[in-house]
């Protein structure tokens, strides 16, 4: 028989560290509250027939949230045999609330004081044994972050699970305790015995849920009412608050006889926090660590990485821990500076009258003819006017920028000639890229060249999916830190800080932690929005939610700033930006509809202690991100460059369908050439870049991998990231660039984010909705920004365009000044009635 034990505790206290502890699992573990908002099972390592289940972070059990229903509803209807109560020891009094809720569930209850290490450093003392003695239930101290008395909580759990007796209930005294009794008297038929004291109070605090539940007959609603309005008249208060006074008032007494706390100072949590959520100061320090991540992630430490990604691993080929890299460097300079004479003089040689053709010819050549090269070099220094020609070879130093020149007679040209490019293969340890690997293996294979499978791996498969894997070691690199900063514990204090500024706006600090999450993956980030009480922040946080750039867009902001800024982490920190604007913006426009009116709740999110983040956390946090874009590479990116590969390659030529030589004769390009014009005022409507951002509908990484299908098609031979870039460069304008990519960064998101979205909206309407405002913001921003940078670089001239943008920004300022329609009364308040499935 197997044994089902439920984690069960505050926000943050260590839950998820516990469960991944105990079941080897690999859930994830954040530094601030609501990480974990569905519950998980997995099964005991030391004992398979254990299984435990991970529940979301919970205050109380009161309906208000989804977290809430979620745990409640397991813990009622599911009942698993014993609870493992994790309280965060080092903030016991708040943690023990939910405790004395836990102890009258009817559920044997173990309770472990997690993070027993702070208490310790703190030099905090809790009297264990007495703890338990007063609580009636088994204590057991732990450190689930070290895996210290995990074991032992699973070990005292089974046997409470296996002894099946409920705690003993705590009496709160007097005419609340008459009360309570009293009901558990009437609900004595409809309820089993263990669970009746729970039932019981939850209707004195008149929970709704709860009494929907039962059918009680009108007398006993009247009788229960009746007792409840004496308690209230006799305490003046109501009587949720009653129940609450009176645990804490237990709670306080509790606390009072076990636990000593040691007299401090400001502790170095609160010091740190007095800079970082300073009011003037927390912005821009927010900013400035924003900065520092994109700038490293994507400029220095990322993009050389990327570089080597890209042109090395998916291009020709790389020097092995660099061994070589240097001297072929420097020999690469030596040769292009031959050519430099050879240049300057053939064309002095030209200005004398000489005839250069033959040659210049065939050094331009796709496929130059060595004995023809050197027939018509022997051919001009035969020439008797050669002898005293003199070129003038100009050389820029790349430093200084200073130009120096040289003269070039017959005898260097000679020697110039002579000079033979060299191969990278020849310095230090050589590795071939993929590309170059497979080509000799197919060349071994005797593979056709020309043949479709040829075609389908080189400029699909490897065009494709390695445009996507080349940008890997940049999203780890982003990944690391954003684990860092998560662990440590300041992203909750940006939620805190950010929560002054959305207030602004109508929308709570906590619709940040969506966000955060977002800048990992959408999915989760989406679902993340369960934590928000209010109904219309909760779908209002939905909508903007997918602005933040997830990892999957990194990719598209790494590569338009490669190809079009040199590679710039502001690019890609103004990418940021945007999505962070672009909620401020969305928040305030939405938020003068009526159906959005309305002051949000009070953000009341507890601040976690900082602490150094542990390396387990940081690799498994950057590690479960980084991986499932590989996987995802693996499989739907594959499959969609598969489908690229063939509606690109193959279309109607000469009448009939074929594999097209000219790639805008292909399916793609005549379906795109349909859908183009709608972007004609964003600035990129070609069809090319118009099945580009449609691919980004099935995974946004697709939108790099069909440019680079779309540009390898192009090529003649293989070509690698970087030229793909060239070739970028060559069809959009800076300000072009920065509009489409914009309008990929803000429109609707992938598949898998609608669907969460459509989960997490339970309403077809609303989804439409959601998804329909984010293409159509995405549309007037791209415009604007099309339009009136392209009138400020005086790449446009005024025009409709100019028009319509000016028309855009005027409707963006009427929806954020115009007067706030009225609150529908209370209407979406509180999610009373959520459904948790
Ligand atoms: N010092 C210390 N830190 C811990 C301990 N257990 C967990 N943590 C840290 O506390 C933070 C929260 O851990 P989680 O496991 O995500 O907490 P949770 O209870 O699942 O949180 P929710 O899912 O939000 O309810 C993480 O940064 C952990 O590394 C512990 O015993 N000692
Ligand atoms: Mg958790």
């Amino acid at each position: 028989m197997s044994i089902r034990l439920a984690l069960a505790g505050n926000p943050n206290c260590g839950k998820t560290t516990m469960f991944n502890d105990l079941t080897g699992a690999t859930q994830y573990v954040g530094n601030w509250p609501g990480v974990t908002v569905e519950k998980k099972e997995g099964k005991f390592k030391g004992d398979k027939e254990v299984l435990i289940t991970d529940l979301p972070g919970i205050y109380s059990l009161s309906p208000y949230t989804l977290e809430e229903v979620v745990a409640r509803d397991y813990l009622v209807n599911e009942k698993p045999q014993a609870i493992m109560n994790l309280v965060d020891a080092s903030n016991i009094e708040r943690n023990l609330y939910l405790t004395t809720q836990l102890l009258e569930m009817g559920i044997p209850v173990v309770i472990a004081l997690n993070m027993m290490d702070i208490v310790k450093k703190r030099g905090d003392v809790i009297d264990v044994k007495k703890l338990s003695q007063e609580l009636g239930v088994p204590v057991v101290e732990t450190a689930a972050i070290k895996g210290e008395g995990t074991r032992e909580l699973v070990e005292t759990a089974k046997k409470a699970a296996k002894a099946a007796k409920a705690p003993a209930v705590h009496g709160f005294g007097g005419s609340i305790e008459n009360a309570v009794t009293e009901i558990e008297k009437l609900i004595a038929d409809v309820t089993e015995p263990a669970q009746r004291r729970w039932f019981a109070v939850k209707l004195f605090e008149r929970d709704s849920k709860v009494q929907a539940r039962f059918t009680l007959g009108k007398d006993v609603q009247d009788k229960i009412e009746k007792l409840i309005t004496a308690v209230e008249e006799e305490l003046d208060d109501d009587a949720e608050s009653i129940i609450t006074d009176a645990r804490y008032q237990y709670i306080g007494k509790l606390v009072k006889d076990c636990v000593k706390k040691k007299k401090t100072g400001l502790s170095t949590s609160d010091k740190i926090d007095h800079i970082v959520t300073n009011r003037i100061l927390a912005l821009p320090i927010f900013a400035l660590i924003m900065w520092l991540v994109y700038y490293v992630s994507v400029s220095t430490a990322g993009g050389i990485f990327t570089d080597w990604a890209n042109d090395g691993v998916f291009g020709d080929g790389w020097h092995l821990f660099t061994i070589g890299a240097a001297d072929y460097e420097e020999a690469t300079a030596e040769y292009d500076d031959q050519i430099t004479r050879r240049d300057a003089w053939l064309e002095a040689a030209d200005e004398a009258g000489i005839d250069t053709s033959a040659l210049t010819e065939q050094l331009d050549a796709e496929e130059p003819d060595e004995t023809a090269i050197a027939d018509a070099a022997a051919a001009i220094e035969a020439d008797p006017a050669a002898a005293s020609v003199v070129g003038t070879a100009e050389f820029e130093d790349e430093d200084s920028g200073e130009v120096t020149t040289e003269d070039v007679d017959l005898a260097t040209f000679e020697e110039t000639m002579t000079a033979a490019e060299p191969d990278p293969a020849d310095f230090g340890v050589w590795v071939p890229g993929i590309p170059v690997l497979l080509e000799k293996l197919f060349a071994s294979m005797g593979v056709n060249k020309d043949g479709w499978v040829y075609s389908l791996v080189m400029d699909g498969i490897v065009a494709g999916v390695g445009a996507v894997l080349g940008f890997v070691p940049q999203m780890l690199i982003l990944f690391f830190f954003l684990a860092i900063l998560e662990d440590c514990g300041y992203m909750a204090r940006v939620a805190f800080i950010m929560d002054r500024i959305f207030r602004k706006f109508g929308l709570s600090g906590k619709s940040f932690i969506p966000m955060l999450i977002g800048s990992g993956c959408g999915v989760p980030a989406v679902m993340a929005s369960r934590t928000i009480e209010q109904e219309r922040d909760r779908r209002m946080t939905i909508m903007t939610t997918c602005f933040v750039p997830c990892g999957a867009k990194l990719p598209i902001i790494a590569m338009f700033a490669g190809a079009f800024f040199g590679g710039s982490g502001t690019i890609a920190f103004s990418a940021y930006v945007l999505g962070v604007l672009s909620i401020i913006i969305s928040g305030i426009m939405l938020k003068k509809f009526k159906i959005f009116t309305g002051d949000p709740a009070p953000f009341v999110m507890e601040l976690p202690s900082y602490h150094v983040p542990t390396a387990g956390n940081v690799f498994r946090s950057m590690w479960e991100r980084g991986s499932s874009f590989i996987k995802k590479a693996g499989t739907v990116i594959l499959l969609s460059t598969i489908f690229m590969w063939f509606t690109l390659g193959y279309g109607w030529e000469g009448g009939a369908f074929c594999a097209v030589s000219d790639i805008d004769n292909s399916i793609m390009a005549r379906i795109g050439s349909v859908i183009a014009p709608i972007f004609t005022l964003p600035g990129f409507g070609t069809w090319k870049s118009t099945v580009a951002a449609i691919s980004g509908l099935v995974a946004k990484e697709n939108v790099v991998a069909t440019f680079g299908q779309l540009y390898h098609f192009v090529g003649e031979v293989a070509e690698d990231g970087s030229e793909i870039w060239g070739e970028l460069a060559a069809d959009f304008t800076q300000v072009g660039a920065y509009a489409f990519m914009a309008f990929n960064l803000l429109c609707a998101p992938c598949f898998a984010a609608m669907g969460a979205i459509k989960r997490e909206m339970n309403n077809g309407k609303w989804t439409a909705f959601a998804i329909g405002y984010m293409c159509a913001y995405a549309y007037v921003v791209s415009t604007i920004i099309y339009q009136i940078g392209g009138l400020i670089t005086g790449e446009l001239t005024f025009g409709v365009g100019t028009v319509v943008a000016i028309a855009f920004i005027a409707l963006i300022i009427f929806l954020l000044f115009r007067k706030p329609a009225k609150a529908d009364s209370t209407e979406g308040l509180r999610r009373m009635s959520v459904d948790a499935n």
